[in-house]
């Protein structure tokens, strides 16, 4: 069965590989633009705002961790809490290792700790009390069953109750099968980024949101995406559905 998506506003998309969108990132950082700092901004600040949409009008009283992991998945998530934490929401965070974190990912972080972002260890019992968790440890770049620290905050954000936020896909579900190989996020919501992947399945994925990352639409034409028109419209976030099709 071919599995496409459909907005609200009725705009039908067909999912593409994780290939693919490397493509298209590729294309924006080494040629149009924007680059990585732009485009993982444009994610967290997408993130924050679905988590405050989902809060509604329960937001002063909220709580937020992040469980971050070191690549571009894990600086979206930091940016998101930033954005959070910059409205005076108390947002913890825990990492998967601080001293890997790619170049981009790391001045995320360090802007996250200007705004008040707390770090806490795995399992921390306050941490564990907060309303929303970002899941922002493993992206589209997941290579076989979660392990080590990305597999214990996996499981830790399991054990909660609170309500879970996948950053583009749920973390240890692969991009592009929709498989999981070992442990993986039970998410309630997925922000997913640019265009929804072939592995966005909705058992996985809860509600699936799509977010804007500001690629101009001549670098999805050139990576393959026929007649590409941008399906936002006058929005940056649009919910998605599922189509089956045969
Ligand atoms: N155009 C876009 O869609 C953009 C998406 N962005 C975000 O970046 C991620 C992809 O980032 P990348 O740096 O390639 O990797 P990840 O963050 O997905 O993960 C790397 C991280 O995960 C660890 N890891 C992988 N597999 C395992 C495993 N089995 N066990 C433990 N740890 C694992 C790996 O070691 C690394 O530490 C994409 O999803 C978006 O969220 C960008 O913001 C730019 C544009
Ligand atoms: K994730």
């Amino acid at each position: 069965m071919l599995r496409r998506f459909i907005t609200d506003t009725g705009y039908e998309l067909e999912p593409i590989s994780v290939a693919v969108m490397r493509e298209i990132d590729r294309l924006a950082v080494e040629e149009t633009g924007p680059n990585l700092f732009q485009m993982m901004e444009n994610a967290g600040r997408n993130l924050a705002e679905l988590t405050l949409k989902i809060l509604s009008g329960e937001w002063p009283q909220s709580r937020i961790l992040v469980l971050a992991g070191t690549g571009g998945n894990g600086g979206g998530g930091l940016c998101a809490g930033r954005h959070l934490a910059n409205r005076g929401i108390p947002v913890s965070y825990c990492l998967t290792d601080a001293h890997a974190l790619s170049g981009v990912t790391a001045w995320q972080l360090k802007l996250l700790v200007a705004a008040g972002g707390q770090e806490v260890a795995p399992g921390d019992p306050e941490a564990g009390k907060a309303d929303i968790i970002l899941d922002a440890v493993i992206g589209y770049s997941l290579k076989g069953a979660p392990s080590g620290r990305a597999k214990e905050l996996i499981e830790w954000a399991n054990a909660l109750p609170a309500r879970k936020i996948s950053l583009d896909i749920p973390s240890g579900v692969d991009a592009d099968n929709g498989g999981s190989p070992g442990a993986y996020v039970r998410a309630d919501y997925t922000l997913t980024l640019a265009w929804p992947k072939t592995g966005l399945t909705p058992e996985k994925t809860g509600n699936l949101w799509l977010g804007d990352l500001g690629i101009p639409p001549s670098v999805y034409g050139r990576a393959g995406l026929a007649n590409y028109t941008s399906p936002f419209n006058h929005r940056y976030l649009i919910p998605l559905t599922e189509t089956p099709q045969v």
